[in-house]
C-alpha cells in the first residue's frame, strides 16, 4: 500500500465519525483532500452535512464537489473537526501547517467540540521534530520576529535553522496574509514550553504544534487503520 492508499485508508475510517446534521470542521492538505472527496460522496447520497473549510484551498475543493459549505462566523460552534497532520506522537500532540493552514486550522478545531487526525502510519512519531516546525508570523517586523524565536527556543535549549518560508520567487503568504519561518530545531522534548515561549512572542500569530487539541487520531497502515485515543 503506498502512501496515498494509505490517506484513503484512514479518511474511510473517518467517515465512520461523521453524522447526519453534524456541523464539521474540514481540515487541510492531502490527507484531508481524500476526505474531502469521500464526503462528497456521502452527501451526494444524501447525508446532511454543513462544513467549515479551513483553507480556500479546501473551500475550492469542496465547492467543486458539491460539499456545502459555511464560515466559521456564520457556525461558530461545531461538533467535530477532521484534518491531518505532519507529525503526531502518542499524547496526540501534532506538529502541523506543512500546507500553511496552521493558523485557521487551530481556529476551527478550537471551534469544535472534538478533533480528529487523520494520517498515514509515517506521521507517528516518537518525539515531535524531524518535521520543522511551522510558525505563522505578521509580516511586520517578521526580522525582529525570528530573532526572537531563535532566542526563545535557545532558551529551551533548542537551536536550528529558521528559515522564511518561500513559494517559488515569492515569500509564501497564508490565506490570512501572513509569512511562515519553518524551525528545524530538531526534537521537541517539551512541546507544552516550546509553545509557552512561542506564544509570548507578539509578532507569532500561531505556531504548528496542537496540544491537547485532538482526541482521536486514525492511524493507516499496511495492516489497515487503528486509532488512537487522548491519555
Ligand atoms: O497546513 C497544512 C496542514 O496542517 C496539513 O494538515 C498538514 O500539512 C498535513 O498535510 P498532508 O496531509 O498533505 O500531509
Amino acid at each position: 500500500m503506498d502512501a496515498r492508499e494509505m490517506k484513503v485508508k484512514a479518511a474511510e475510517a473517518a467517515l465512520a465519525h461523521v453524522e447526519d446534521g453534524m456541523r464539521l470542521g474540514i481540515g487541510t492538505g492531502s490527507t484531508a483532500d481524500e476526505f474531502v472527496r469521500l464526503l462528497a460522496e456521502k452527501v451526494h447520497g444524501g447525508l446532511r452535512i454543513q462544513g467549515v473549510p479551513t483553507s480556500e484551498r479546501t473551500a475550492r475543493l469542496c465547492v467543486e464537489l458539491g460539499i456545502p459549505l459555511k464560515s466559521l462566523d456564520e457556525l461558530p460552534e461545531l461538533d467535530l473537526t477532521i484534518d491531518g497532520a505532519d507529525e503526531l506522537d502518542a499524547d496526540l500532540t501534532l506538529v502541523k501547517g506543512g500546507g500553511g493552514a496552521l493558523l485557521r486550522e487551530k481556529i476551527v478545531a478550537a471551534a469544535s467540540a472534538r478533533m480528529l487526525v487523520i494520517a498515514d502510519e509515517s506521521k507517528l512519531v516518537n518525539t515531535l521534530g524531524a518535521f520543522p516546525l511551522p510558525i505563522e508570523v505578521n509580516p511586520f517586523g517578521h526580522k525582529a520576529t525570528r530573532i526572537a524565536i531563535e532566542k526563545a527556543a535557545s532558551r529551551l535549549g533548542l537551536s536550528g535553522e529558521v528559515k522564511l518560508r518561500r513559494g517559488g520567487e515569492d515569500v509564501f503568504t497564508t490565506d490570512g496574509g501572513h509569512y511562515i519561518f519553518d524551525a528545524s530545531f530538531g526534537r521537541i522534548p517539551d512541546a507544552e514550553a516550546l509553545s509557552g515561549e512561542l506564544n509570548s512572542i507578539p509578532g507569532v500569530l500561531e505556531h504548528g504544534l496542537f496540544i491537547h487539541m485532538a482526541s482521536l487520531a486514525i492511524i493507516a497502515g499496511e495492516a489497515g487503520a487503528w486509532t488512537l485515543k487522548a491519555k
